[in-house]
């Protein structure tokens, strides 16, 4: 088990560079605050009192995709949960970014801009290659400590995530800390009953491998979400059509078809998919079908279907554990909340253990009345709290861990 040192190690009166995970839902531009914002906000909050210099990192969304924006408006949220400014500099190493950093103080905080609009960040590289980027040699001058809170982002093998632990003193923040210990402690538990896996969301890729590797341990997958459409597509349905300018099904397919299709050859009777999907109708109503009634791929589907619901509900109720990654419908619009909300309603009233991971799915729970007390533990995390369940390393912790 790697062992990492922690802020009680940091020495005072250092210049510190920090990774948060801030990554957030975008609604027409606007940023959307959630929980990520909230716990790192203890981090950013210790570092300020105890007044280092602080500069954080963070990225947003993925190139391409229209919630890749700006952080400026992450500032501005961050500095509300920690009562006190938080600068902002559009700028990720360049001199605007050196200038801006030089003029840190004692006790004050800034926030560079996206990560991911560094051309260096974004490609998997080992992290002796990301050590040696343009972007993590020049900012490492800068500091004289790194600190890595973004449990959620260490399972990938990002310039931001793996090349400064190698090139500074690297220490891990409080959100690290206890997503870590909580995640790790539960990955280790043994469950007599069934074990049931809720799988929804937009990242299919990151759940399809998951799913393969967690298929010994999880009795019933219920599906929703782009991964669930990508399941029916595999059995001959023609659903998958994107809404708007999302761009979710077609590169995902192509990447994961084979591994879907071996999925359902093998392992049929752990999947569960859904039997009625729900649509924007003409007069932007809710409306549904059921999936044996879709005709052409050319209608696009937002969530899970009632009798879907009804379908799960029972599964999730006679379970000993469920797990939650990703939502079963674009649960931010209320119409389309059903299948999100039901199944977090019917994991809430059972006593099973319960997680819910992912920093939108962790935030429905709030959204529609729920306390999180109802969860036995809810990560901020998504991909990396499942890849954690099935035992894999994650890279961004592993560097942490090194001597
Ligand atoms: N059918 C769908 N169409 C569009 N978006 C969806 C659909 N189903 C789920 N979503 C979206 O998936 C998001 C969660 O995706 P993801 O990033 O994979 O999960 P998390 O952040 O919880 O790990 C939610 O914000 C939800 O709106
Ligand atoms: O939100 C994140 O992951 P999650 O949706 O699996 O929780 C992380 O910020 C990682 O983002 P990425 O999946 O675009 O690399």
């Amino acid at each position: 088990m790697p062992s990492f040192k922690t802020l009680d190690d940091l020495d005072d009166g250092q210049r510190v560079l920090v990774r948060l995970d801030l990554n957030s839902p975008v609604e027409d531009g606007e940023v959307q605050d959630n929980r990520r914002f909230d716990r790192h906000a203890e981090t950013v909050a210790e570092l300020a009192d105890r007044e280092f210099q602080t500069v954080l990192m963070a990225h947003q969304g993925r190139p391409g995709r229209d919630t890749f924006v700006s952080l400026e408006q992450h500032a501005d949220i961050l500095a509300d949960h920690i009562d006190q400014d938080v600068g902002f500099v559009a700028d990720t190493f360049g001199d605007d970014a050196i200038a801006a950093i030089d003029d840190v103080d004692s006790g004050e905080v800034l926030l560079l801009e996206n990560t991911r609009m560094c051309d260096e960040e974004l490609p998997e590289e080992d992290p002796e290659v990301k050590a040696e980027t343009e972007f993590v040699q020049t900012l490492s001058a800068e500091f004289d400590a790194y600190v890595n809170d973004a449990y959620s982002a260490a399972h990938r093998s990002h310039a931001s995530l793996v090349g400064f632990p190698l090139v500074l003193p690297a220490y891990a923040g409080r959100v690290m800390e206890t997503e870590y210990e909580a995640n790790t402690a539960i990955a280790e538990k043994e469950f007599d009953g069934n074990v049931t896996m809720v799988v929804g969301g937009t990242k299919a890729t990151d759940v399809i491998d998951v799913m393969s590797a967690l298929d010994e341990k999880v009795d019933d997958f219920l599906l929703g979400g782009i991964a669930g459409e990508l399941f029916l597509r595999a059995d001959g349905y023609p659903v998958g059509h994107d809404v708007g300018d999302m761009d979710l099904f077609d590169e995902q397919w192509e990447a994961n078809q084979a591994k879907i299709e071996s999925m359902l050859a093998e392992h049929r009777d752990q999947i569960s998919l859904a039997v009625d999907l729900a649509y924007e109708d003409d007069d932007e109503n809710r409306a549904e079908i059921a999936v044996d009634e879709i005709e052409e791929k050319t209608q696009g589907f937002l969530d899970v279907g009632s009798e879907t619901v009804m379908t799960y509900s029972p599964i999730i109720r006679e379970s000993e554990a469920v797990f939650v990654k990703g939502a079963l419908g674009l649960f931010e619009d209320e119409r389309f909340s059903v299948g999100t909300v039901g199944a977090l309603e019917a994991i809430a009233a059972t006593d099973c253990f319960s997680v819910v991971g992912g920093g939108d799915t962790s935030r429905a729970i709030r959204m529609y009345g729920m306390t999180e007390e109802e969860f036995s533990h809810v990560s901020i995390a998504g991909g990396a709290y499942i890849s954690a369940l099935t035992g894999q390393e994650l890279v961004g912790i592993e560097v942490l861990a090194r001597e």
